[in-house]
């Protein structure tokens, strides 16, 4: 019997991979309380299920647990290593289509789109497992004559990860995959919206064949998360915690570790600019916004949030986007093929939208396109149509718009007008969150004066999607610390121990 308590479009070919229980141990457990927390569709505000809701006690026997299997796991060699996490990503990509339509479910993500995610997901499993079989030290002569100095690479131990709704496929891949593949074991508390992905996961990942309890999930409320937070940042057995969320909840998951010396990785919030020059190819540029402001309905934190664009061309650059937009973004219902762009997660995130939107209008930006829907156009409580306003010159400051400040994490672009490159890479670096940023012009001697200039972690030139396996993904500032992904994408989750002998 299905655990789904509503009717889908969709039938799953292995529906056993729809759980509500968490996974510590190997065993399947509904936890200590018995308790359970709703989880529900974003394209109808309707239950899907009840899922297990943990408890800290709980999470303090998976950490056991973890470190128990840690003992010996961390003694597999390589090779059997890259072996499971090949093993786990054919898996997962044998099981493609269900897992998207799982993401599709919980976070509203229309399949067509959550078929890229799983496919984005498996992608970390596989850059990873090329990385195992040379994650080695050095060998360094001694500066004091008859000795000679050795590095060795060594897992942590147990890793704790939270991980974040807006991605709940890949942001496991990237963090657990990394962590495991590095030797270490790990206990995974997904978000509260969507536990039904990292489920999933477990699953696929105990027919891969890993040792049991090298992979834990503890699905918790969004009332219970803060005390298994606080479980992962003071047990002394988590070595190394890796949060993808929240500024405010990065900083005090940050300092609460500080305690203890423990590892962090932290992948926070962004305010992403996106620059068009006056020299700009106006068409790739429309094309590259459409990609970074509209993906995922605008719902990642390396989405764009602040939109200049040069005062010579703005008006041309309006005339293409909302052409573009017309033609290339699809909406309809999430399960059908055609549909690229679907609801947010929740009613939060609507709100969240309709704030920017009113103070960006009561600021003297014009509405072009989109706008909030009223409640019998019938789309669904948590839909927001790519809504586009463009800031006339000379209107109110752009610092103070309230998408200058914070991001909107929503389908909703506003162009600001700009005069020179000094003003655009200002108001660029107006943030304490530089995560990624994108700029489009012809100019050679600009691409490297502004990409060095920009604060932050990730730079766009002429493309509006950054994001891949083996690029390190992080940010500067309150954005984060850290990088996933990417070349030292292991050594994250090692310690270096330096071993010096005498001759
Ligand atoms: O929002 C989180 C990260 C999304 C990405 O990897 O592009």
């Amino acid at each position: 019997m299905s655990i789904i308590q509503k009717d889908i479009p969709y039938e799953f070919k292995d529906a056993s991979l729809l759980d509500t229980r968490s996974f510590i141990g190997g065993e399947w457990v509904n936890g200590s309380t018995n308790k359970t927390f709703a989880v529900l569709d974003p394209e109808d505000d309707e239950l899907i299920c009840n899922v297990a809701d943990l408890t800290r006690e709980d999470t303090k026997h998976a950490i056991e647990v973890a470190h128990k299997a840690f003992l010996t796991y961390r003694k597999t060699p390589p090779r059997e290593r890259r072996w499971l996490i090949r093993k786990w990503s054919d898996i997962i990509k044998a099981n493609r289509e269900d897992l998207a339509a799982i993401c599709t479910l919980e976070l509203g993500k229309p399949y067509t789109e959550s078929l890229v995610t799983v496919d984005y997901g498996t992608s970390f499993l596989d850059w990873f497992e090329t990385r195992i079989e040379s994650l080695g030290g050095e060998t360094i002569p001694a500066a004091r004559g008859n000795n000679r100095i050795v590095t060795i690479r060594q897992p942590q131990g147990v890793v704790a990860a939270i991980t974040p709704w807006n991605s709940p496929i890949a942001m496991i891949t990237r963090k657990i995959g990394a962590a495991i593949a590095a030797g270490n074991t790990v206990v995974c508390k997904p978000a509260p919206e969507t536990p039904l992905c990292a489920i999933a996961l477990g699953k696929l990942f105990e027919r891969a064949g890993f040792p049991k309890g090298v992979f834990n999930v503890v699905t918790s409320s969004a009332e219970g998360s803060a005390d298994i937070g606080a479980e992962m940042c003071e047990n002394v057995l988590v070595k190394h915690l890796s949060f993808t969320g929240s500024t405010p909840v990065g900083k005090f998951l940050n300092g609460e570790c500080a305690k203890s010396m423990k590892r962090t990785s932290m992948e926070l919030g962004g305010n992403a600019p996106f620059i068009v020059f006056e020299d700009a190819d106006l068409d790739g540029a429309a094309e590259g916004l459409i990609t970074s402001k509209f993906r995922s309905s605008g719902q990642t934190c390396v989405c764009a949030n602040r939109i200049l664009v040069h005062q010579s061309v703005i008006g041309r650059f309006k005339g293409v986007l909302q052409e573009k937009l017309g033609k290339s973004l699809i909406l309809g219902s999430v399960w059908d093929r055609k549909t690229n762009f679907g609801p947010l997660y929740s009613s939060k995130a609507v709100e969240k939208v309709k704030r920017h939107l009113e103070d960006a209008q009561s600021r003297g930006a014009e509405l072009i396109m989109g706008g909030i829907p009223k409640s019998e156009e019938g789309k669904g409580p948590n839909f927001i149509p790519p809504t586009l306003l463009v800031q006339p010159k000379g209107s109110a400051s752009r610092e103070e718009m309230a998408f200058s400040k914070e991001e909107t994490f929503g389908p909703l672009a506003t162009l600001l007008p700009f005069g020179t490159e000094e003003e655009a890479i200002e108001y660029s670096n107006n943030t304490e969150a530089g995560l990624a940023a994108y700029f489009y012009t012809q100019d050679m001697s600009r691409v490297w004066r502004v990409a060095e200039a920009l604060e932050v972690g990730m730079v766009g030139v002429r493309v509006g999607l950054v994001s891949a396996c083996e690029m390190p993904f992080g940010g500067v500032g309150e954005s984060g610390a850290g990088r996933e992904g990417g070349g030292s994408c292991l050594e994250e989750y090692t310690e270096v121990k330096a071993i010096t002998f005498g001759l």
